[in-house]
């Protein structure tokens, strides 16, 4: 993947003004960005999965234009192909591990009488191992199910890049470096581009082939 990211954005609520202004450009398939609470890093990964538009500038993924305020480009979420896994995974509440899955694959108002593919929804529930648990609510699961169902969901669209913020916060240490195994196994195995934004070291040290540090809503680069 090349992503070049050059944007601006003023946030005001109340008296505070927050500015981002992020520019930066990088080759690796395993980005980490970098910083303490309130540098803006969500902001940014909001802006690249098109959920936050930027007052000024350009955000290009793999040679495609995704955003460019001069030139009136800004490609809608869903025309993206970028998965954005939240801090909180954000599951559906009231639909199963099957239906949460299948969830990413619905056809869309283009293709409304496409079938969503039983075969594929299968393929990520083994590539996971949540068979067991297909028919399970969210809050019937452990986090770190969750975590994978969140996982399962992002991907089973085949995305061209993985978004992902701090994914492994909310686990209690121990899952936490199986979780990190995992998913550094499973992006080597996908091949599949990610940006990864946290504030924990060891996330930094398992999967930033390129850091980048944000304070105060500037980037800059980290040296090893
Ligand atoms: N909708 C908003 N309106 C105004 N200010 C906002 C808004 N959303 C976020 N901010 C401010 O922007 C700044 C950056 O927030 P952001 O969530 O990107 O930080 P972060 O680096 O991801 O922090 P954390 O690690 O705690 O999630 C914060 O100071 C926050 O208060």
């Amino acid at each position: 993947m090349v992503i070049n990211v050059d944007i601006r954005k003023t946030l005001r609520s109340g008296d505070r003004v927050f500015e981002l202004d992020a520019r930066f450009e990088s080759a690796s398939t395993r980005v980490v960005i970098y910083g303490p609470s309130g540098a803006g890093k969500s902001q940014l990964l909001k802006a690249v999965a098109g959920l936050m538009t930027p007052d000024q500038g350009r955000i290009a993924l793999a040679g495609r234009c995704l955003f460019d305020a001069a030139a009136g480009i800004d490609v809608t979420p869903q025309h993206r192909r970028v998965a954005y896994l939240f801090q909180d995974y954000a599951l559906f509440p009231h639909l199963n591990v099957r239906q949460n899955i299948a969830f990413g694959l619905q056809p869309g108002w283009r293709n409304p009488l496409a079938r969503v593919d039983v075969e594929a929804v299968r393929y990520w529930l083994a590539a996971f191992e949540l068979e067991h648990v297909a028919q399970q609510l969210p809050h019937q699961l452990s986090g770190g199910q969750r975590q994978r169902v969140a996982l399962a969901r992002a991907l089973a669209p085949q995305p061209g890049a993985l978004l992902l913020d701090e994914p492994f916060a909310a686990l209690d240490p121990g899952l936490r470096e199986r979780m990190r195994a995992e998913l550094d196994a499973l992006q080597r195995r996908l091949a599949i581009p990610m940006i990864l934004i946290t504030h924990d070291p060891e996330d930094v040290r398992a999967f930033g082939d390129h850091v980048l540090r944000m304070n105060q809503g500037r980037l800059e680069e980290h040296a090893p």
